[in-house]
């Protein structure tokens, strides 16, 4: 059981690369073995997703001062190296001396010490062309061409650099790429049935937690600053909130579910739209909440109970086999199992996870999904398509074919007082860095 924060990360850092496991679950893992106080709790967490994240720049400074490139360096070396210069490079309150004698500590604590002296005389030359006024893009001599120029300096992979540069130009690529590179902020839908704003501010502001309103969101508030457990917060055993990002809270709006209705959510765990969505029907009316992952419905079986909602129906199973549901509902939300590449904020190592082709696959089975679950809307009624993500073959593109194999349906631009402008197509395309929430697509259907 470790005491020291930064052998938490190291260990958790191997552990990841070693397993090739989610860096949230080993972390979460590592924590729980853990003796250490709130505040190393927090470094501890910063350093695993922060190298996690920085990779590629990381790689790139040792490729610059180093004589064998990153990827030549014994594996534990490497990751002590990044642990030492995310510190130098990315941590403001942590003095340069700290950091490099605790990283040169490492090297003892896990039997490198011979090379104790490589990594203190690298992490010193860095510091040296940072006092002689280097930055970090003078440091790295970035290439002229600017998907690696930005791809090294933000450390994302070429081919999303090059997806956002043709979609949105440099500058707000370079935007983007910050947003996603900050540690993401916290936003909770109060309960309307249970409570009211006011007294959850309140009552968070007794244990001097700060918040303030989502601007045109009405039951959404934003937390200023780390909370902790959230099961700890006020509130939470009485289902006074859940939490649930902006975006994702705007497309409840955009389902605009009326009391007595039947509406079917076809991918709902772990069911943060499906309770917004009873909740905003006054809990009168038929939720039904499909989903294929049992496990993932468990959250949403708890949330249910918490939150004290009894118009939703589970059921597990692949939503393109349901006829039995056909014509039957007034509102059908589709929020789709996408790439996630509105959140990357969210999960430090998804960057390097995803990949094209897993966007190829995904936009096969999101329309395989649009497909079935719009038989299920009665005629008249409304199909609402929302991904977490921002690449066109996973949200332009599927509403653009599905229109144009079913010309009985149309685009139909929200009537609402919404914080995102509609598109002049009629849908949502939320960009983290001009909205400041996840990055989502939503497009209302009627036929
Ligand atoms: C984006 S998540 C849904 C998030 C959820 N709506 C919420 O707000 O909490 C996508 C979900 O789709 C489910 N899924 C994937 N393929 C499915 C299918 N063929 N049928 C039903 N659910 C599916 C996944 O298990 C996952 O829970």
């Amino acid at each position: 059981m470790t005491d020291n924060p930064r052998q938490l990360a190291f260990v958790t850092l191997r552990d990841i690369q070693r397993r090739g496991a989610f860096a949230d679950i080993v972390l979460d893992e590592k924590l729980r073995q853990a003796d250490l106080k709130d505040a190393d709790r927090r470094l501890g967490t910063e350093l695993v997703y922060g190298c996690t994240r920085r990779r590629r720049t990381l790689d790139a400074i040792i490729d610059r001062l180093a004589k064998k490139p990153a990827h030549q360096q014994p594996p534990d070396l490497r990751i002590i190296l990044h642990l030492g210069l995310y510190q130098l490079c990315f941590s403001s309150n942590i003095p340069p001396s700290a950091a490099v004698n605790t990283t040169v500590d490492l090297t003892k604590v896990n039997n490198l010490s011979g090379l104790g002296g490589f990594v203190n005389g690298l992490l010193r030359q860095y510091l040296r062309l940072v006092e002689a006024g280097n930055s970090l893009e003078s440091i790295l001599q970035l290439p002229e061409n600017p998907v690696s120029r930005l791809g090294i300096l933000h450390s994302f992979p070429d081919w999303m650099i090059k997806f956002w540069l043709e979609e949105l130009g440099e500058s707000q690529t370079q935007q983007l790429c910050d947003w996603f590179n900050q540690s993401p902020s916290l936003d909770l839908r109060i309960n309307p049935l249970s409570t009211t704003l006011e007294t959850v501010e309140t009552a968070f502001q007794q244990q001097e937690i700060i918040g303030s309103p989502l601007p045109k969101l009405p039951q959404g508030w934003r937390l200023s600053s780390g909370v902790g457990a959230i099961r700890n917060l006020p509130g939470y055993d009485q289902g006074w909130w859940t939490v649930q990002d902006a975006s994702a809270q705007l497309v409840g709006y955009i389902v605009d579910p009326q009391p007595g209705e039947i509406i079917i959510d076809a991918c709902a765990a772990p069911g943060g739209k499906t309770t917004h969505i009873a909740e905003l029907m006054g809990d009168n009316g038929k939720v039904i909440a499909i989903d294929r992952s049992p496990g993932r419905l468990k959250p949403l079986k708890q949330n249910i109970n918490r939150l004290k909602l009894r118009s939703i129906q589970v059921e597990v199973g692949d939503s393109r086999h349901f006829p039995q549901y056909n014509n039957m509902a007034d509102r059908v939300l589709l929020d789709a199992p996408c790439s996630g590449g509105g959140t990357l904020h969210r999960r430090s190592d998804s960057r390097w996870r995803q990949t094209p082709d897993q966007i190829r696959q995904l936009s096969q089975l999101q329309a395989e999904l649009l497909e079935m679950v719009s038989h299920w809307v009665k005629p008249g009624g409304v199909l609402v398509y929302a991904t977490c993500t921002l690449y066109p073959q996973e949200n332009e593109w599927a509403i653009a074919s599905f229109l144009s194999r079913h010309p009985s349906w149309r685009v139909e631009v929200p009537n609402l007082d919404l914080p995102v402008e509609p598109t002049k197509e009629g849908w949502l395309k939320i960009w983290p860095h001009r909205h400041q929430m996840d990055g989502f697509f939503i497009a209302k259907l009627r036929h």
